[in-house]
């Protein structure tokens, strides 16, 4: 080779300098004119090319019988002419090879034509045969698209083959090596991949005897061919022209390297490889298998047979099988394929048969573990298979996910992948160390994932529910509870009361008054209390709830309450004697009566402050007790009210509340009781800073009185609509002296619930109150129809707090009974006392009783009445 390419340099070089001198590529003559040197030096190079142009047309033909005998890998007609093993790349041909190479084609092609209708009356066709190579997997006739049509060439047209005779194919039927030979050198010099070039080695003179003979065989071979597929070929053909490396072809070196000295033996030697029954060997038994059943599939149709009688050779058939039909071929075949049922197992997907041939595998296994080995190692050949078996569906899935993938993959790449998967010896036994492996790789994923869920990161929800709360949470009447625990608790901390049940546990001291009964301290409530009230050892507060600081503090002892006497200086001189009687019933306290006497004490009473002094009354009454006369500034004040003249029982009610005589007025609605405490409520304004209070137990009638006051009057009123901000307001006005009369509800003055203490401030920063006037006065009373609770405490609270003397009762219908017990609860004591009253029916009011049951006709026949007749409005 180096003298061939040393010659090629020389020589070009020479023609180079040619074309430089002569400006034209030299020809014959110009060589046979050339230098004695040049012309060796072509003659030389003429012969190495004519050897090593027929060594590669040997090896070409060696390595088309050899790829079509390893069809266990590629397929019939070679990995050469498999698309997927094609380079990524088509490597570019020169110039030369191109036109050799698109020259061949039209020329077999010609031959083809004419020679297809005589051979076509010369051999029959078997349809039978050819529906044997028809059984096509879907995956090869897909990928191996190429070969298709080569076996169209092989399949349909019959007298194509039928050109191919056994005569001419009887050295190759003999020799593996001397079908080889078969193939031209001249037009299709690079058609044989430079891999071959190992079998350069033969010599030049036998292959000079060969190439004659090939070319004859190889041209009749070819003229069968189609054009298109010899058009495909190019591609490949000239990768193999740039002495690139098959990239897909990875059996191609195995082959190279036992074809040329070992492909007999292949041949020779097939029926005792059929006894090896290693599992490791057996895809390559079967690949040279189906090699040297395919190796007459070009020439004799007959030989298609041998692809079903391969007994074991369902996968390798499969592999062995053309890898392409055509839709039409499809069609045509599918009634064919249901009544072939072992046609039927050469169309399942790769995938599978090679899941199942694992689990016969893994099942020999096991029978030959059962005979052989103990029990023992049967468990660890089971739990090797439960291993197995897993890898191998994960393998399914992969492998239809990534078919594609797989396909362009080489072999070569697959091997350490399944080298994985825990592998298992001729007995069945699998190793641990393979299993472990992979149910490691297999459960840690789910490991991982249940500890993910139970991490308590994340958290189921039953969306099914409303509501959602992690962890612990109140329900129900639970959920209530803390609610209105909580609803008393804010209670509380805004009034300082509340409820009794919210005070100890959630506060609500915020009272100056709130203390412990027991000790007397603040901050808790008597049943919380541990402090030192308690006399040491009564068990108040237990060991175990003092603490160091407790201890620490210096023991402190309430004085008795004798000591307490004595220090206030309320110890009565004179111990009080107990009736004998008394003593007698009592005669197991005669020990303790010493202490009874010590213990009776002057207990003094709660001091209230003083209420203020009562206003000294406008007019002082007369001796007798009668009121004065009406003076003349309360007729002004009076038409300073707009009014000319009283009404009846006006007069006296005014002048007996202006002497400070408590009074009661019973007058009818609309007689013109208001004016009873608003004339005297301005006149005691006028002369001197006080309020009249008015208490009335609706809102709707204090803003009725409101709205009807006097303007020289100026009013205010307190009552639960009124925010505290209002009330305020309200209040400070009444300190500040603006307000002449105040209209407020009982509940107000009185207080309510458990505080005992009104709205009011204390008197001591009121204004001194001329009178008090309760409207609705029957409310006092117990046998009134709308009584009243707080009215009972009402007089009580106006004379004891803020001192009132003056006190005006306002009602409409009160009868005697009742005007006399609202005297009473008044204090008016004298029967002048119910000054006004009136008649309980007005005059202008006529009564009348009807007896009709009827009561809704009696009521239209009386509207009927002439009588009535002009006071339709009624
Ligand atoms: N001396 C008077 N002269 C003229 N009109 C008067 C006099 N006194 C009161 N009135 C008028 O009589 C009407 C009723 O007065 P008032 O509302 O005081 O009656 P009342 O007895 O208080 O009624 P009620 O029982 O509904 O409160 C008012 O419009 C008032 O202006």
């Amino acid at each position: 080779m180096d003298r061939y390419n040393d010659l090629k340099i020389l020589l070009k070089q020479w023609e180079h300098s040619f074309m430089q001198t002569h400006h034209r590529k030299p020809n014959k003559d110009d060589i046979a004119a050339a230098p004695e040197d040049t012309k060796n030096l072509y003659k030389e190079y003429r012969m190495l090319k004519e050897a090593k142009e027929k060594t590669t047309n040997e090896n070409a033909g060696c390595i088309q019988k050899q790829e079509v005998q390893s069809p266990a890998i590629s397929d019939y007609w070679g990995s050469h002419l498999n698309r997927k093993n094609l380079p990524a790349a088509t490597p570019k041909l020169t110039s030369t090879d191109k036109e050799t190479l698109q020259a061949s084609p039209q020329y077999f092609g010609m031959k083809l034509k004419s020679n297809l209708n005589s051979l076509s009356k010369e051999r029959s066709f078997s349809l039978k045969k050819a529906v044997t190579l028809r059984r096509t997997p879907g995956k090869s006739r897909k990928d191996d698209g190429i070969a298709s049509s080569a076996l169209e060439d092989v399949v349909n047209p019959s007298p194509k083959l039928a050109n191919t005779s056994p005569a001419l194919l009887s050295p190759s039927d003999q020799t593996g090596s001397t079908e080889c030979e078969g193939e031209p050198s001249d037009h299709f010099p690079s058609f044989t991949p430079l891999k071959m070039s190992s079998l350069s080695s033969k010599t030049p003179s036998k292959s000079l005897e060969k190439a004659q003979f090939l070319r004859q065989s190889m041209t009749k071979r070819l003229s069968c061919v189609d054009r298109g597929w010899l058009e495909r070929c190019q591609g490949f053909t000239e990768a193999s022209v740039e002495h690139k490396p098959v990239a897909g072809n990875v059996d191609l070196p195995e082959i190279n390297q036992s074809s040329a000295t070992s492909e007999k033996k292949v041949v020779e030697n097939e029926a005792s490889r059929d006894a090896s029954s290693s599992p490791h060997d057996v895809s390559q038994v079967h690949a040279e298998k189906c090699s040297v059943d395919i190796n007459h599939i070009p020439g004799t149709p007959d030989k298609l047979l041998t692809l079903d009688r391969v007994p074991e050779g369902q996968d390798h058939i499969d592999r062995c099988s053309p890898p392409l039909q055509t839709r039409k071929q499809v069609k045509k075949t599918q009634s064919r394929k249901a009544q072939d049922s072992e046609g039927s197992d050469c169309e399942q997907k790769p995938v599978r048969r090679k899941g199942r041939k694992r689990q016969r595998e893994t099942e020999e296994g096991e029978e030959q573990a059962g005979q052989i080995e103990s029990v023992q190692k049967k468990r660890r050949t089971k739990k090797g298979d439960a291993a197995e078996e897993k890898p191998v569906k994960k393998g399914r899935k992969k492998k239809e996910r990534a078919t594609e993938e797989e396909e362009s993959t080489p072999e070569i790449q697959k091997v350490p992948q399944k080298s994985k998967m825990p592998q298992e010896n001729l007995l069945g036994e699998v190793d641990e160390e393979d299993v472990r492996a992979a149910s490691s790789k297999k459960t840690n994923p789910i490991r991982s994932r249940v500890t993910k869920n139970t991490d308590g990161n994340f958290v189921k929800i039953n969306l099914k529910k409303k509501s959602h709360v992690k962890g612990f949470a109140l329900r129900g009447a639970a959920l209530r509870k803390q609610m209105y625990m909580q609803k008393f608790q804010l209670k509380g901390e805004r009034f300082g009361g509340g409820f009794g049940r919210g005070r100890g546990r959630f506060g609500g001291f915020n009272r100056q008054g709130d203390v412990c009964y027991k000790c007397g301290g603040s901050g808790h409530w008597a049943r919380d209390c541990r402090g030192a009230a308690l006399a040491p050892g009564t068990g108040g507060s237990s060991q175990k709830d003092k603490t160091p600081e407790d201890e620490e503090e210096e023991p402190f002892e309430l004085p008795t309450l004798e000591e307490v006497a004595r220090a206030t200086g309320t110890l009565c001189s004179e111990p009080i004697t107990v009736p004998s009687s008394v003593q007698n019933d009592a005669g197991e306290k005669d020990e303790d009566q010493g202490e009874e006497i010590l213990l009776n004490v002057i207990r003094p009473d709660y001091e209230r402050p003083a209420p203020p002094p009562p206003m000294d009354p406008l007019y002082s009454p007369r001796e007798d007790g009668r009121v004065q006369e009406v003076p003349p500034e309360v007729f002004q004040a009076l038409q300073d009210f707009g009014y000319k003249s009283f009404r009846p029982g006006q007069e006296t009610a005014i002048m007996r509340i202006l002497s400070g005589l408590s009074t009661l007025v019973v007058l009818s609605t609309g007689m013109g009781k208001s004016l009873c405490y608003q004339l005297p409520a301005y006149l005691y304004a006028q002369r001197s800073k006080c309020i009249t209070l008015v208490v009335s137990p609706l809102v709707s009638l204090m803003d009725d009185q409101l709205s009807g006051i006097p303007s020289k009057l100026k009013a205010a009123c307190i009552h639960s609509n009124m925010s505290p901000k209002q009330r305020e307001a309200a209040i400070e006005k009444v300190k500040a002296g603006e307000v002449h009369v105040l209209l407020l509800s009982p509940e107000a003055l009185v207080g309510g619930g458990h505080s005992g203490s009104g709205c009011l401030p204390p008197a001591d920063q009121l204004p001194p109150v001329a009178f008090a006037c309760i409207d609705e006065a029957h409310c006092v009373s117990e046998w009134s129809h709308n009584f009243r609770p707080c009215y009972l405490r009402l007089c009580k609270v106006l004379r004891d707090r803020l001192g009132v003397r003056c006190l005006l009762g306002l009602t409409a219908t009160a009868t005697l009974s009742t005007a006399l017990d609202i005297a009473h609860h008044l204090g008016i004591s004298d029967r002048d006392g119910i000054a006004v009253r009136s008649a309980a029916v007005p005059h202008n009011l006529q009564l009348s009783v009807s007896m009709d049951r009827d009561k809704d006709q009696a009521l239209v026949s009386l509207l009927k009445v002439s009588a009535l007749v002009p006071w339709s409005p009624l």
